[in-house]
């Protein structure tokens, strides 16, 4: 076999594959995510179902990683690991459908540019994070480019427009996939507030409305990204050299809010792809948000704080594991509208995803933001529960406890390498470094985060019985530890269901 430094890099030179396809997907965001999920998709609908469409990816910030993209002339490996109909699955697929990408910051100014006058150019998708569906006041039209993504799209629409002098033949279908709510209404309100501000005019604005179509989407695939604890081994495997493997999941789920003629333009069904394009999809969303997502917010700091890394490590532990059980379904379930058979089923098929053996997923990866995390994906299950059992959710509880201590930024002596909103990580700085190791000092600690309105859009102090039983369990945790405290609060003995 040969060494990994003997490998050849991979490219359109060094390997054969098809010819580039027509450019008519414009995607902005080059992250793991939309690489392992998107076009891993756009690509099986090329090869299974001739779809015919290439993509070209912008790089919605300055830093970021087009120029390794094209290094590899677009071509990059997604590695699928997972269980499949009960059987052990491992899928590599070379994706050929990226064409190239363009950083709009640099050089390549002019070709994206350029992009707006392609009359091929049909769709639109993103992903930026919850970041970046935002709408930055400081955004104009002249910009080379505007930093907000809404500016960038509003103005390159607005150059299509003038292009082709307001043809509505040449209208896009814009499907974000960042996971706030409704993520193409949102983008479109801002793109309709850019067409305002700087006076676009009402054809223009008449054209936005009338000629594209923006849908709302909902995204489920667990992305792990670049699989750099094993990386020479899986080089050695592929046989070629590829900075820009991504590792994910077997499951994935796109549904798409859309009109239904979509189905005709986007072959999904025929390239055997699970996308749904539904007329709601509410139901789907906050099922997912507040189960899957939920769940992995509420066992971050849990598990981290216990001595576990991994989410896989967390389910597969008796006492950990236990937790997580009974707060999605005894905690989280009862608190939705959709049948609870059903969220049982799905909350089965998430429990099994948690466990999937061959993917590493890194509670810390998952800790990033995690305030704003925790109020979008457990918060509204607490106060619905508190709503229907005049009572508190002990678990959600005791992982919000959990959360206050992780952002105290050690575990067993060693620092933990927080990511929040530099007013968060303020915040708590300060009120730890006040903490005198008392339960009068959990309390007044407890009170004044819960007492964060800008936070938690509420003064949660409000919420009858919670500062006092959250600052029990920060006492308890600073001073027993997690491990003591949650085998105590646990009994140790929860069934596994
Ligand atoms: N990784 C997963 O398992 C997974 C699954 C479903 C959804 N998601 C969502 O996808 C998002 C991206 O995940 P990823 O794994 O691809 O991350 P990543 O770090 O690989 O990519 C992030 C991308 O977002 C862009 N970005 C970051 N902040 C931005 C801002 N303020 N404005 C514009 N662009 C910005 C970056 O330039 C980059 O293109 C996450 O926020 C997550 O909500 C991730
Ligand atoms: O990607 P984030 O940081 O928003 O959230 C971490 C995980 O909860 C998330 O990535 C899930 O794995 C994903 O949403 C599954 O579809």
């Amino acid at each position: 076999m040969k060494q990994v430094d003997e490998l050849d890099q991979l490219n359109r030179k060094s390997f054969i594959v098809t010819e580039p396809y027509p450019e008519r997907v414009l995607q902005f965001g080059e992250g793991n995510f939309l690489r392992a999920f998107v076009d891993w998709q756009f690509d099986k609908m090329n090869k299974l179902a001739d779809w015919n469409t290439g993509v070209v990816i912008v790089q919605p910030q300055a830093g970021g990683l087009v120029e390794k993209l094209n290094e590899q002339d677009g071509l990059y490996t997604v590695i699928l690991e997972g269980m499949k109909d009960g059987q052990a699955v491992k899928e590599h697929t070379l994706v050929e459908c990226v064409t190239r990408g363009l950083n709009p910051y640099g050089s390549d100014w002019s070709e994206y540019e350029a992009l707006s006058q392609k009359p091929e150019l049909r769709f639109v998708v993103s992903n930026t994070t919850e970041a970046g569906i935002a709408y930055g006041p400081e955004d104009r039209l002249e910009d080379r480019p505007q930093k907000s993504f809404p500016g960038k799209l509003a103005a390159l629409l607005y150059k299509r427009f003038q292009f082709f002098n307001g043809d509505p033949g040449k209208g896009l279908v814009i499907i974000p996939c960042e996971l706030i709510d409704r993520n193409g209404d949102a983008l479109k309100e801002i793109v309709l507030k850019y067409a305002d501000q700087w006076k676009l005019g009402a054809e223009f604005t008449s054209w936005l409305e009338e000629a594209n179509t923006f849908c709302n989407s909902l995204v489920d695939r667990i992305v792990p990204g670049y699989p750099k604890d094993r990386i020479t081994e899986i080089q050695a495997e592929l046989g070629y050299r590829d900075s820009l493997v991504v590792v994910g999941e077997q499951y994935h789920l796109w549904v798409i809010e859309g009109p239904q003629w979509l189905k005709e333009e986007l072959p999904a069904h025929l390239a055997g792809l699970n996308v749904l394009i539904v007329d709601d999809m509410a139901p789907y969303r906050t099922r997912k948000v507040r189960i899957l997502n939920g769940a992995h917010t509420a066992l971050t700091p849990v598990a981290y704080l216990y001595g576990l890394d991994t989410v896989g490590q967390a389910v597969e532990h008796d006492v950990v594991g236990a937790f997580i059980q009974s707060l999605i379904r005894e905690e989280v379930i009862p608190t939705l509208d959709s049948p609870a058979a059903e969220l049982n089923v799905y909350a089965d098929d998430v429990i099994e995803r948690f466990h999937n053996p061959y993917v590493s997923h890194y509670v810390m990866s998952i800790a990033l933001n995690s305030i704003s995390k925790f109020k979008t994906r457990n918060l509204p299950s607490l106060l619905q529960y508190v709503e229907q059992h005049k009572a508190l959710p002990v678990k959600t509880v005791f992982s919000l406890a959990s959360l206050f201590v992780f952002y105290r930024g050690k575990r067993d002596g060693d620092p933990i390498a927080l990511a929040d909103e530099a007013e968060v990580l303020t915040a708590f700085g300060e009120l730890w470094s006040g903490y005198d190791g008392t339960l009068a000092g959990a309390k007044q600690l407890t009170a004044q985060i819960l007492g964060k309105q800008t936070w938690w859009e509420q003064d949660l102090n409000q919420i009858a019985g919670l500062a006092e039983q959250t600052a029990q369990h920060v006492y308890e945790i600073t001073s027993r530890g997690m491990k003591e405290t949650l085998d105590s609060l646990t009994g140790n003995s929860v069934p596994r269901a």
